[in-house]
């Protein structure tokens, strides 16, 4: 067991998904994994341990935002030996060609976090996905005919913020897809330990419009990108 995870050795798979809603980790263990095994409820961070079309994949929940983010990642790569993470997660879009439903593949992941800029000494590191799993993604989407937008998006410390929603203008002259709050320390933390990684986004919010999921859909729905990313794991 480590600080945060009550998994014994061998209990969680060298692919994990990870999510920042807890209760979508556990509900995509109950739906689409068989025979899966709960590895963790410390702090209510549910994980699981199942199959997929006969490869071992765990699926676990890691809280919103980049410190919460950052401890279960450290834990599952230093602590466990995972070498393969996916984020399926959710997002606000920021470009008027997105829409609610649609799929982003998280190239690269800006950010306003200063976990980055302490890290590097105020040098602004370019979190990069891992490119053969960003390849993967992309051939298993166009076979089953998922439309995904390719770019470069958002990893924001702060959901709520005064300067909204001036401050989208700049990142969507950028070509900034859209707004999310964990994969540039998943990104970097995978640079650092050498695994790879890639996020998965579902657009859940419309910036631009206003437009918005509901928390059931949040929870529950998003099966498109959910399922490229078992294919892949
Ligand atoms: O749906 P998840 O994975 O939680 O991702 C998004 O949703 C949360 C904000 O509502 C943040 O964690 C953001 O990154
Ligand atoms: O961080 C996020 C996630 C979903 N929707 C948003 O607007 N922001």
């Amino acid at each position: 067991m480590s600080l945060h995870i009550a998994a014994n050795p061998g209990d969680i798979a060298e692919t994990v998904l990870i999510s920042g809603d807890p209760r979508r980790a556990k509900n995509i263990a109950e739906t689409m994994l068989t025979g899966a095994e709960c590895f963790n409820e410390i702090r209510g961070m549910y994980g699981y341990t199942g199959n997929f079309e006969g490869k071992s994949v765990s699926v676990m929940g890691t809280g919103i935002g980049m410190p919460s983010t950052a401890i279960y990642l450290n834990e599952l790569i230093v602590d466990y030996s995972v070498r393969k993470i996916i984020r399926i997660g959710t997002c606000g879009c920021i470009q008027p060609g997105l829409t609610l439903g649609d799929v982003v593949v998280a190239m690269g992941a800006s950010t306003d976090s200063n976990i980055n800029r302490s890290t590097f000494n105020g040098i602004d590191f370019a979190p990069l996905a891992d490119f053969s799993l960003l390849q993967s993604a992309q051939k298993t989407a166009g076979e089953m005919n998922i439309k995904t937008a390719v770019g470069n998006i958002f990893s924001t410390d702060l959901f709520y913020h005064p300067n909204d929603p001036q401050r989208w203008e700049i990142l969507a002259a950028h070509n900034v897809l859209c707004v999310e709050m964990e994969t540039a320390i998943l990104y970097t933390l995978a640079a650092r330990f050498n695994v790879s990684s890639l996020s998965l986004l579902t657009v859940s919010d419309n910036i631009l419009t206003g437009e918005a999921a509901s928390a059931q859909d949040r929870e529950k729905s998003f099966t498109d990108m959910i399922n490229i990313a078992l294919k892949i794991a």
